[in-house]
This record gives C-alpha cells, sequence and structure tokens, in this order.
C-alpha cells in the first residue's frame, strides 16, 4: 500500500477545491482503442444459458432489511419501457435470475442494496436494468453541450477489461435510446476518453484511478448523480481501493448517501468489508443473499490435486493435452510467473496467451481478444482477470498456484459454469505452500457440494487454529452481519480486507 500512495502524486487546489491524489502518470499514454462495432449482430452477441440456468430457481435467497419490496418472476413484471425490453429479448434473456428477481424491484423502489449472488448469475442486469429503465422513463438525454459532464448513474469496477465488459452491456441495454454510456479507464490516451466523454454521458463507468483522474480535471460533475453502483464491491472496498472510493464519495458536488442511491455487488463479502460498507449505504439498506454468501458456484466442478512445486508445469501439461482447443484460463500468482508459464506453453506448442498487469493496454485487449476469438484458447493470467470476466466458452479454470484468499479462488473458479453452463476447475495444492488455504478451501468445497478428498481434510484438520472447524456448515447462510451481530460466511476464513501481496503490485486499472 505504501508503495502505492508513494507511486501518487499529490494533486492540488489548482482545478479543485479539494485535494486529490492521481496515480503518477509515467509515459503518456497514446494508445487509441479500436472503433467499436455498431452492428446489431455484435452488439448483442450472448453465449446460451446452460442446461442448470432453471437450477437457480432452486437457489434460496434471503433479504434482511425493512419493507423489503416483492420480487419479480418475469421481466414483464419489471415493467421496463418498451426500447429496453426489446434490447433484453434481443440480448437472449427470457426469464430473470434470482439475483435480477429480487434486485430489479428492491432498486426501482429506491433502496439501496448490498447484493450477494454467485459467479455469473447475473448481477450486472440486475443493476443495469433498474437504472436504465429510471433514465429513460425520467427522460434523460446526454448533452454533448456541456464541457463538464454530469451523469446521473457511476458505476465502479476493479480493473480495466471489466468495466468495459459492464460499459458493453449497459451500451447493449441502451441501444437506440437517448441514454449514453461512456467508459473511462487507464492505459488508454485520455484526450481520447475526454473527447467521448463530452460527447454525453448518462451512465459513467470507470476505474477508480481515471474517474478520479476525470473528476479532478472538471470534465466529469457530481450534482447530478442519483446511483452510484460498486460492483466488486469487497474488492472495490479493501485496502487496495477504499481510500480511492472515499475520496469519490467525498468529492465536491457528490450527493450525501441519503440522497443518492447506492448499489453494491459482489460474489462474496467478507465481514469487516460488510460493516465498512454501511458507511456508503443509507441505514435502512437492503441485504440481498442469493445462496452462501462467498460461496463458489456449484455448476463448476472442482478438483484439487495435491503437487510439488517442481512437478506443477508437467502437470499443467497433461491437462492441457486433454483440453485440447477448449479454453482454458491458467491463473498464476505473479506476473513474471505468468509471462513464464506462457512463454513455457508457447514452446510446448500450445497455443497460449497472457494477461496481467505490466502488459500495455493494447496488447492486453490483444490477449483478451485472442482468448474470446479461440485464436489462442489458453488465457494465462494473474487474478486481474479473475474478476467478472464474461468469457464464452470457457470450460476450464486451472489454477497453477492457488491465491492466497479463499475469496479470490471463487473469483477465479468462477470463470467457468456460467449462466447455467457447467465447468471445471482444477487447482494445484502444493502443501508447503497452500496449507493456510486448507480449511476454507473444505468447506467451499462442502458447501457446493463438492467430494473433498481426504488428503485435504487431514489437512485442514491439522492446520492452525482448526477449534469448532465444521466444514459442511449452514446449507444456507443468511449473512447480513446487521442481523447476526458476526458473519458466518460459505467458506471465507481467509477472507480479508488486505488484497493478497500479487494484487499489489498489479496494475489494476
Ligand atoms: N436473465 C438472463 N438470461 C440469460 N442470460 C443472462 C441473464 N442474466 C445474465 N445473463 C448472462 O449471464 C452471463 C453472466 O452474467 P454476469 O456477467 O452479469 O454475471 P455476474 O453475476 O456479474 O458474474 P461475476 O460474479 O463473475 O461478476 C452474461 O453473459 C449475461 O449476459
Amino acid at each position: 500500500k505504501e508503495k502505492q500512495i508513494s507511486a501518487c502524486r499529490y494533486v492540488g487546489w489548482i482545478t479543485n477545491p479539494y485535494p486529490v491524489f492521481l496515480p503518477s502518470r509515467g509515459p503518456k499514454v497514446t494508445y487509441v482503442p479500436p472503433p467499436l462495432p455498431e452492428d446489431e449482430d455484435t452488439i448483442f452477441a450472448h453465449y446460451a444459458s446452460g442446461i442448470n440456468f432453471n437450477k437457480y430457481d432452486d437457489i434460496l435467497v434471503d433479504v434482511s432489511g425493512l419493507n423489503p419490496p416483492q420480487a419479480i418472476y418475469t421481466f414483464k413484471e419489471a415493467c421496463l419501457c418498451e426500447s429496453l425490453e426489446r434490447n433484453v429479448a434481443k440480448s437472449g434473456y427470457v426469464k430473470p435470475t434470482p439475483v435480477q428477481k429480487h434486485g430489479i424491484p428492491i432498486i426501482a423502489a429506491g433502496r439501496d442494496i448490498m447484493a450477494c449472488a454467485q459467479t455469473g448469475s447475473g448481477k450486472t442486469a440486475a443493476f443495469l436494468l433498474p437504472i436504465l429503465q429510471k433514465l429513460m422513463a425520467d427522460g434523460v438525454a446526454a448533452s454533448s453541450f456541456s464541457e463538464q459532464q454530469e451523469p446521473e448513474a457511476i458505476i465502479v469496477a476493479p480493473t480495466r477489461e471489466l468495466i468495459n465488459q459492464i460499459f458493453l452491456e449497459a451500451r447493449k441495454f441502451a441501444h437506440g435510446t437517448c441514454v449514453r454510456p461512456v467508459v473511462l479507464y487507464g492505459g488508454i490516451s485520455t484526450g481520447h476518453q475526454i473527447r467521448d466523454l463530452l460527447r454525453g454521458c448518462n451512465v459513467l463507468c470507470g476505474t477508480p484511478g481515471r474517474l478520479m483522474d476525470m473528476i479532478g480535471r472538471g470534465k466529469v460533475g457530481l450534482t447530478k448523480l442519483r446511483y452510484l453502483v460498486m460492483d466488486e464491491a469487497d474488492r472495490m472496498l479493501d485496502m487496495g481501493f477504499e481510500p480511492e472510493m472515499r475520496r469519490l464519495v467525498g468529492s465536491p458536488g457528490m450527493p450525501s448517501k441519503e440522497e443518492r442511491q447506492t448499489l453494491m455487488f459482489s460474489a462474496t463479502y467478507p465481514e469487516d468489508i460488510q460493516r465498512m460498507a454501511g458507511d456508503f449505504l443509507k441505514k435502512d439498506y437492503l441485504f440481498l443473499a442469493v445462496g452462501v454468501v462467498g460461496g463458489a458456484c456449484s455448476d463448476v466442478e472442482q478438483k484439487l490435486v495435491q503437487v510439488t512445486k517442481f512437478s506443477k508445469r508437467d502437470q499443467l501439461l497433461d491437462i492441457l493435452k486433454n483440453t485440447g482447443t477448449e479454453r482454458t484460463m491458467v491463473f498464476v500468482e505473479t506476473k513474471r510467473q505468468a509471462d513464464f508459464i506462457a512463454a513455457f506453453l508457447c514452446q510446448e506448442n500450445v497455443a497460449t496467451t497472457s494477461i496481467h498487469g505490466d502488459r500495455e493496454q493494447r496488447e492486453r485487449e490483444q490477449a483478451l481478444g485472442d482468448f474470446r476469438s479461440g485464436k489462442c484458447p489458453v488465457l494465462v493470467a494473474t487474478s486481474v482477470a479473475a474478476r467478472g470476466l464474461d468469457i464464452k466458452d470457457v470450460q476450464h479454470v486451472v489454477n497453477f498456484d492457488l491465491p492466497n484468499n479463499i475469496d479470490d479462488y471463487v473469483h477465479r473458479i468462477g470463470r467457468t459454469g456460467r449462466c447455467g453452463n457447467t465447468g471445471q476447475a482444477v487447482s494445484f495444492y502444493d502443501p508447503e505452500q497452500d496449507n493456510q488455504l486448507a480449511r476454507s478451501l473444505v468447506k467451499i468445497l462442502c458447501s457446493a457440494q463438492q467430494e473433498v478428498p481426504s488428503w485435504l481434510e487431514q489437512s485442514a484438520l491439522g492446520a492452525h487454529g482448526t477449534s469448532g472447524f465444521n466444514p459442511v456448515g449452514r446449507v444456507f447462510a443468511s449473512t447480513d452481519s446487521r442481523k447476526t451481530g458476526g458473519f458466518q460466511s460459505g467458506g471465507s476464513d481467509q477472507s480479508s480486507a488486505a488484497p493478497s501481496a500479487a494484487a499489489d503490485e498489479e496494475e489494476w486499472e
């Protein structure tokens, strides 16, 4: 963290009466991404929901807080305006997922929300649809005449690729309407982004650094803001991003939490983060839990393989021989390791690309594009790609290195098994390295009804501080910290506000 702070420069009172810290800019970024395709086939391209989509209905849902509105069961009941309803249908959505059934009416009723639902279960549309519906119903329209844009909604997410994906979803749902979404993130020419912003902006999607930069430059005003959305909210409030989030809500013009709606979404919510989130939400916010808070998606078959440090590469090759051209994400802990493993696989004639924080934005986008298209069916990634990315046909996730935080594990394996599709995750467990994760892994496996290897159970029982260790726990965990006075999550023993060591050194945004 200190490293991060020392890499910041202080930007004083020249453009803004409030002090803002901006990341030190380094060499000028000139990358301008290619223009977005405008044809409807590309805008509405989607993959089919899987055989387990209807099983979402069996997941237990708990809404806690005072006077929650009734859930909806169809998109019709959401009373979306015609264009939005049409865009939802063109996106291939027939029926809302549980987080949408409950989340959409909560947001439409003007309530703040902290929502927790498993990876790949449609959280993005759960917040986008009610926001766009309200903006359209109120007839907002983007104005390109103003040198300062004042969006009605701001959405923040931790990584460039994720915020771009959210922007593309917003653009898809807002297609053919007067509502204009814009995206801001690092690694792209600032001039290019300012020009795009000034063409008009109602829904601003941004990573925190670039967003604060634009606020500091006076290009974004906050006085019209009605919605503040934190996707991957636990990550946005951990030690890495919390100061920036506090600066955002303390920025001049930002409506107080009583005057705006604040919406938080994630698949994981460590206890300390959940408590701190209360600082950003109205007192009567609703806590929506779909299934086990912090639990892994049960459509992912999880396998743990005991390895030694030196056998990992051979084991990886064996796995990739079997997966063939099926898309596989391989997670490693460090940027150096990502380069090293990607080079190794290329040498072994496995078409591989990589994504991590040391790669230029152009390379990151190229890598993701090559992986999406299948040109490179293997993507080696650091945790920068662990959260939120929704890529068609990712059938396998390999944790070459396990993360040191169980929530990262849940997000990583959630890159497969999305939207009712099935997927497989194989994790290399090195007893010398990963022992501290044993208990949390057992809990996660149990709560997702997965087989627990006996050696892992033994490690968990032998692990430090196992008194009261109950791997099965509760089938359904209503874990609104206001209700329990404590926290009982699906498996987040190792969760904490501290981002992993590797995350610390990542160029997230
Ligand atoms: N009601 C629906 N019907 C069909 N497909 C849907 C529906 N809702 C969402 N999807 C699709 O499901 C996929 C996963 O959705 P999304 O990315 O919003 O998941 P998420 O819950 O945000 O996951 P993560 O926790 O990994 O961020 C996307 O391709 C999305 O378009």
